[in-house]
């Protein structure tokens, strides 16, 4: 049947009450309820498949773990289950001193006796009370007058009165009673009125504090809006006689879901105590939900008296035992409640981070309270155990902000805005193609791919191997007439993998990465421009590194639409923004083919030192210092001009092997035989001693100093004329993982008395990076044909 057209002709509206003066608008909530979770009973009753004993005992201990210190455990008369699960809870110790347990019954002589059994023997006992009231209920199921109705209440009231006195005195159960005008929304107000006071005087014993009779009030079925629930609640309070004898208890449900504000309003008009459902389980569309309740409160900076600092925790039970889920949109509690999809949300909520982050420094320092104040987000979810995981997450209606978000969080980088938006729109074109949620992971794997950034399967066309940046004065012709200061060039001089060839290159600029850039233009052809540069640290102390942001254009184009962006990180300033130039690059070139490097080619006199160095890079994985370079540039040059031919690519590689006597660095004249290093006491000094072959035989040798090596030649100063000192040291490794190799560079320096001074580079390799060390300083010493002293 359709909706009708009329539908003044099926329903009735609720009559509004002409409550004269109404003061419950105009004031705020300040007093924390008290909370009675209805839970087992209410909740309970509406289940498909009611609780068993062990899923009610294991709400029943959540509840006492939440802080609820008054819950309705169950209808006694109900069922054995229920009545058993008093029992248990009882026998069981299951309930703390400060803890009421709460039992329903009808007014029925039969039903009353066994609710009170149930009890029987328990420290604090609440017995609950209820008839309806309503004309309807009046008229068409109980068949009973105004009258009628009143009788039922006070003789069953009478009764309970009778029958948990008795149980006191054999039993020592405490009671309070409670009773419920069932449908009292729907009640004749003046009536309800009327019942209830015929119910106080037929208990007889109200008093104040712990004595007061609690009346609650139900919207048993919500049938107006919230404020009608209020007008009611302060009309009965303002008539009730005795009214500090009296506590007045909200029992709101949710068919028009408003429950929540008809118990808020409810509060403001002067009711003490609430009644509901953690979740708002319950008949129908529920009972009022008690954690939004008092969230709401905790949002106000009014502590509830309940603790939901774990509510994850509090959602698995009741769902496990209510076997119902929790909505996602559930306020506080829903998977979904703490999260922003949503572009627009996520950037203020970012931004609100930022600047809370601030302001709680300044406030901090100040002495003043840190306080909550993030766009869309009421509750700091780290209160409820939730982390801020969940917060933002990414589909095609998200923006820059929270992806950048995002990024921070998992990343620690704080990427610029004009990169925030280039990064934007390539997980936009994801989001959108996929038409699917972007996980925290889809988000770092794109940022990882369009950036190569992280190493790995996410390394560029381009990477960094090693450089070095040198500042070297600008010659006098080209510094600036009066220009007193001393203009300084940076020289860029580096190994880079391109394509996975190892590429040696050299450049020159005013900085590390205009001198990189040089490099780039001179080698690859790779013309690009910077147009922006930022960096920021992450992390402090010796944890902290560097990032970086660079953003190129062509370079013969420097205003142009079209802009790469990069990142990089590392502990050194100069090599994170390398990375960065490079990140950026890698992004630029695309599939574009880049110059080979042709290895073939040998060595002809119009090749230079990085020709050289590409051999050897490629050829034997040495990628030599750059004094090395230069040194060896010497040592082919001589061999080209005497045989005055071009080396092959073969002969090059043999004639640095002779030369430095690479890999195993040691001579038949100079040889490691065994050695061994220790630290000196707790020093950071070495001693060093072994067997070596010396001038062709094998000598014990002994010697100290800062290190392996510099105690090697206080060994051989021994055996030696004169004096060995190293003038430079390198190091790197070669290969990987159980393969990986160290290879040490030294250069000595040799001094006899008389004699002009004399230096010599040697070149190993080893397993141990300190006897690669040792073995470099033979194959140097080797080279300089130092002079044995006579025995
Ligand atoms: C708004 C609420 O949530 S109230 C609580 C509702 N919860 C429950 O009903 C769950 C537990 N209830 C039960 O297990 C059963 O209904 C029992 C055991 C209480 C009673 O069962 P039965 O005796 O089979 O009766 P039934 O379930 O049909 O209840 C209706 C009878 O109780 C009467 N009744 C209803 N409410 C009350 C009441 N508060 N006080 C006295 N009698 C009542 C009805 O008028 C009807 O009487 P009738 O048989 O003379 O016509
Ligand atoms: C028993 C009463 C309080 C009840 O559950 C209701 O009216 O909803």
């Amino acid at each position: 049947m359709p909706m009708l057209a009329d539908p003044s002709t099926k329903y009735r509206p609720y009559k509004p009450l002409d409550l004269k003066n109404r003061q419950w608008p105009s004031k705020t909530l300040s007093k924390v309820p008290i909370w009675l979770s209805t839970d087992l009973r209410d909740g309970n009753q509406a289940l498909a498949n009611p609780m068993t004993i062990a899923q009610k005992t294991t709400f029943f201990r959540q509840l006492v773990k939440c802080g609820v210190k008054e819950i309705e455990v169950s209808y006694p008369a109900a069922s054995d289950t229920d009545f058993q699960f008093v029992r248990g809870l009882i026998e069981n110790n299951e309930v703390p001193d400060d803890v009421w347990l709460q039992v329903l019954t009808p007014a029925r002589a039969d039903l009353i006796k066994r609710t009170i059994d149930a009890v029987a023997g328990c420290k604090r006992a609440i017995l609950h009370m209820y008839n309806a009231s309503s004309p309807l209920f009046r008229n068409v199921v109980f068949g009973n007058s105004k009258e009628q109705t009143i009788e039922l209440a006070t003789t069953h009231t009478k009764l309970v009165r009778q029958l948990t006195e008795e149980c006191t005195q054999k039993h020592g159960t405490i009671f309070k009673y409670e009773y419920s005008p069932e449908t009292f929304t729907q009640t004749e107000p003046e009536f309800a009125i009327e019942l209830c006071e015929a119910v106080k005087a037929a208990w007889g014993k109200a008093g104040t504090g712990e004595d007061r009779i609690i009346f609650n009030l139900p919207a048993t079925v919500e049938i107006a809006p919230p404020n009608h629930y209020a007008d009611l609640i302060e009309n009965f309070i303002n008539s009730i006689s005795e009214r500090e004898k009296v506590i007045v208890s909200l029992h709101p449900h949710n068919d028009r879901g408003t429950g929540i504000a008809a118990a808020e309003m409810g509060m403001l008009a002067g009711g003490d105590r609430i009644e509901g459902c953690l979740f708002g389980n319950g008949e129908r569309t529920g009972n009022v939900d008690l954690v939004n309740l008092a969230l709401n409160l905790y949002s106000q900076g009014i502590h509830p008296q309940l603790d939901f600092s774990d509510i994850q925790s509090v959602v698995d039970t009741v769902t496990q035992c209510n076997d119902l889920p929790v909505h996602p949109r559930h306020p506080y509690a829903g998977e979904l409640v703490f999260t922003a999809f949503s572009g627009s949300h996520q950037d203020a909520i970012k931004k609100g981070f930022e600047a809370q982050k601030r302001r709680h420094a300044e406030n901090a320092a100040k002495g003043e309270p840190q306080y909550w104040e993030i766009p869309y987000l009421p509750v700091d979810p780290a209160d409820l155990g939730e982390s801020y995981e969940a917060l933002i997450r990414v589909n095609s209606q998200s923006g820059k902000g929270g992806i950048a978000y995002l990024i921070k969080e998992h990343l620690h980088l704080d990427i610029p805005r004009k990169m925030q938006i280039a990064f934007y729109k390539v997980v936009q074109a994801v989001a959108d193609r996929e038409a699917r949620e972007m996980t925290v992971d889809d988000i770092t794997t794109t940022f990882r791919s369009a950036y190569h950034y992280g190493g790995g399967k996410f390394q560029g066309r381009l990477s960094l191997r090693n450089f070095k940046v040198a500042t070297e004065p600008v010659g006098e012709e080209n510094a600036l007439e009066g220009d007193d200061a001393i203009d300084e060039r940076r020289r860029f001089d580096g190994t880079l993998s391109v394509d996975g060839v190892l590429r040696v290159l050299r450049g020159d600029g005013n900085g590390p990465l205009s001198a990189l850039l040089d490099a780039l233009r001179t080698y690859l052809h790779l013309d690009f421009a910077i147009r922006e540069y930022t960096e920021h640290s992450i992390g402090e102390g010796h944890e902290a590194r560097a990032a970086s942001y660079i953003e190129i254009v062509p370079g013969s184009d420097r205003k142009s639409n079209e802009s790469w962006w990069g990142v990089g990180v590392d502990s050194d300033i100069t090599s994170s923004g390398l990375r960065a130039l490079l990140s950026a690059l890698n992004g630029a070139i695309g599939q574009q083919a880049l110059p080979e490097l042709k290895l073939t080619v040998g060595f002809n006199p119009k090749s230079d030192q990085t020709d050289i160095a590409n051999v050897l890079v490629n050829c034997l994985g040495l990628e030599l210092p750059r004094k090395l370079q230069a040194a060896f540039f010497e040592v082919v040059q001589r061999q080209a001009r005497e045989h005055n031919s071009e080396i092959s690519v073969d002969a090059l590689v043999s004639l640095f092997n002779t030369t430095y006597g690479y890999p195993h660095g040691e001579s038949d004249k100079l040889k490691l035989q065994s050695v061994v290093v220790d630290p000196i006491g707790k020093t950071n000094r070495r001693a060093l001693s072994g067997e070596l072959v010396l001038g062709g035989q094998s000598k014990k040798i002994q010697g100290e100093g800062n290190g392996p090596l510099s105690a090697l030649l206080d060994a051989l100063h021994l055996h030696i004329d004169g004096t060995l000192r190293i003038r430079e040291y390198a190091e790197h490794s070669i290969g990987e993982g159980a393969e990986v190799l160290a290879v040490s560079y030294v250069e000595l320096v040799y001094d006899v008395e008389g004699a002009k001074s004399k230096s010599a580079w040697g070149v190993a390799h080893d397993t141990d990076i300190t006897e690669s060390g040792l073995k470099a300083v033979l194959s140097a010493a080797s080279g300089l044909d130092v002079s044995l002293k006579s025995t």
